[in-house]
Order: C-alpha cells, then structure tokens, then sequence
C-alpha cells in the first residue's frame, strides 16, 4: 500500500462536475468529498448517475465541466494507472481460463507478483475455485474473480459498481467483512448499490437522486437525521423534504428497481 503525503486529504475531491451522456444531462455541477480509509456507499435509485460518476473517478468518462481529483491527481492520469482500481458491473475476466490463470494474466499485465495472485485469491475466498474454468463459476463466484482481479496491484482506491448484486446473503456478509478489512488497511473504497439496506454497512454514505448529491453524511446521522427507522425510509424521507424544498410533486419513490446498466460506446475519455 502506497503511503500518502497527507492522510487527512480526501482519496477524491470533485468539483463542479457535469456529464452529458447522449441527450441526457445526468450529473448537474457536482461537488464532493471522499475521505480515505473509509468504505463510503454510493446509493440510489437506478438511472441516477452512479456508474457515471464512478466512470469520471477511474477517469474513463468524457466530462463537460468540473473537475475530478484522485489521491492528489487529476482523474484518469498516468501516475494512478495502478493506483485505482475499478470493478464494472459487467464482468471483465476471461471465460475460457481458470481463475488462476486469469489473475496470472492480470497481475502480469499490472507488474504485480506472483504471491499477488495468492492474497487475492485468498481475500475472495475463491481457494477452493482456483483451478477452475470461470465459464464453471456461478455468477457471484465470477464477481469476486473480478474483485480479485482488481486486489492484484494493491490499489489505494477502489471503486466497486454493485459488487453484491446477485450474491446471496451470506456472501454479501462475507463481502462487507472483505471491504471494511481492506479499509482498515488504508484502502479506500467506493462501493454503489441500489439496495438501501447495505447502506448500514457503510462507514460514509453518498445518497443520490437525479444527477445529484441529496445527502453526504454517515448511516448513524442519516436516521438520526430523518427519524427515519432505515436506510429506505430515510431515503424517502430526504426526497420528500427535497420534493417540499423545490415545490415538486411527491416523488415517486418505487418505481426504480430495474437494473439497467451502460454501455458507454462513444463517449470514452480514452
Ligand atoms: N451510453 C449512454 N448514452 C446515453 N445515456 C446514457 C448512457 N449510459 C447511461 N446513460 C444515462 O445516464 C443516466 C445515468 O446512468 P448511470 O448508469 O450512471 O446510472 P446508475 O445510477 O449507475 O444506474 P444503475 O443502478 O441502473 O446502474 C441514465 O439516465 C442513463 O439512461
């Protein structure tokens, strides 16, 4: 793990930041703060700018206005090559190899070393998997392959888009236990998803709706905050207080469960 200069410097500052993707407007002159060492979640509902953001923050998005911060280095730049890393929601390893296979390949790529590959099969609890084909593996199992793709360098950042989607439950634990460990040793971690009760496993929360930032703050704060008795009802709570603030209809608060993701052709920065 690469020490920085000033632990009290936010892994991401981000100022002013606006994305156009096609025809659509999705991030309106955002401004944030990630702290370091921490697991900040990046709630909301589907279609609100989750993977838009994270994209700017690994530096692959295309940005209209703004700027984007990491670890002290514009976003995207050469120096972070190695020091980010960034799980998408489709998979990105190779069907037709092993997972050890793959994550030799991968740590060859990055110019990390052999016993690289066994910390992060070790970290992903996929032992037992190792020398299996990934067209083999069941879909959660093929997500932490990706994860443990992504541990090789040991990245300071790493920036996970709904890494838990379709895992069972007791993998999500075993998931959350991985990322607050990885924390504790100094990474920092961001990490989407669109069910509200993860929120709770989080250190910082990020709760967005439309292209902005309805509320930074900590799970604790939030229901305190809202008298709200979880993470859901928080969330509407907020929109309702925002729908009231901006003399909006009520929001409609359930109709965003799908799980459409992106393709992003065209619009990449590199
Ligand atoms: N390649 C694209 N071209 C045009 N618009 C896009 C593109 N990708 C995403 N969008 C639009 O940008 C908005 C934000 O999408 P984004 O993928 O960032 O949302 P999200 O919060 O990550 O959603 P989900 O939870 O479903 O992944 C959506 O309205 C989406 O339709």
């Amino acid at each position: 793990m690469m020490s920085s200069p000033d632990a009290a410097e936010p892994a991401v500052v981000i100022e002013g930041l606006r994305v156009r993707r096609g025809r659509t407007d999705v991030l309106h002159g955002l401004d944030l703060h990630i702290p370091r060492g921490q697991v900040v979640g990046l709630l909301g509902p589907s279609g609100c700018g989750k993977t838009t953001l994270m994209r700017s923050i690994v530096g692959v998005q295309r940005v209209k206005a703004g700027t984007v911060s990491v670890l002290g280095q514009p976003a995207g730049s050469a120096p972070l090559r190695h020091r980010v890393g960034y799980v998408t929601q489709a998979a990105s390893v190779y069907d037709d190899l092993t997972v050890r296979q793959n994550l030799d390949y991968f740590r060859r790529v990055l110019g990390a070393g052999r016993a690289d590959v066994d910390r992060a099969i070790e970290a992903t609890d996929l032992g037992d998997h190792a020398g299996r084909l990934v067209s083999a593996l069941s879909g959660g199992q093929v997500s932490r392959v990706s994860l443990a793709a992504a541990l090789l360098g040991s990245p300071d950042l790493l920036v996970l888009d709904e890494p838990t989607v379709g895992l069972d439950p007791l993998l999500r634990v075993e998931l959350w236990a991985l990322f607050h460990r990885l924390a504790g040793s100094g990474t920092s971690l961001l990490i989407s998803s669109h069910v509200m009760d993860e929120a709770t496993r989080c250190d910082r929360l990020i709760l967005m709706r439309e292209g902005a930032v309805l509320a930074d703050t900590t799970p604790a704060d939030l229901l305190a905050e809202t008298g709200a008795a979880d993470a859901e009802g928080a969330f509407v709570a907020l929109l309702r207080r925002h729908h009231a603030r901006h003399a909006l209809p009520d929001p409609d608060v359930d109709g965003d469960s799908d799980t459409s993701g992106s393709s992003g052709a065209g619009e990449d920065a590199r």
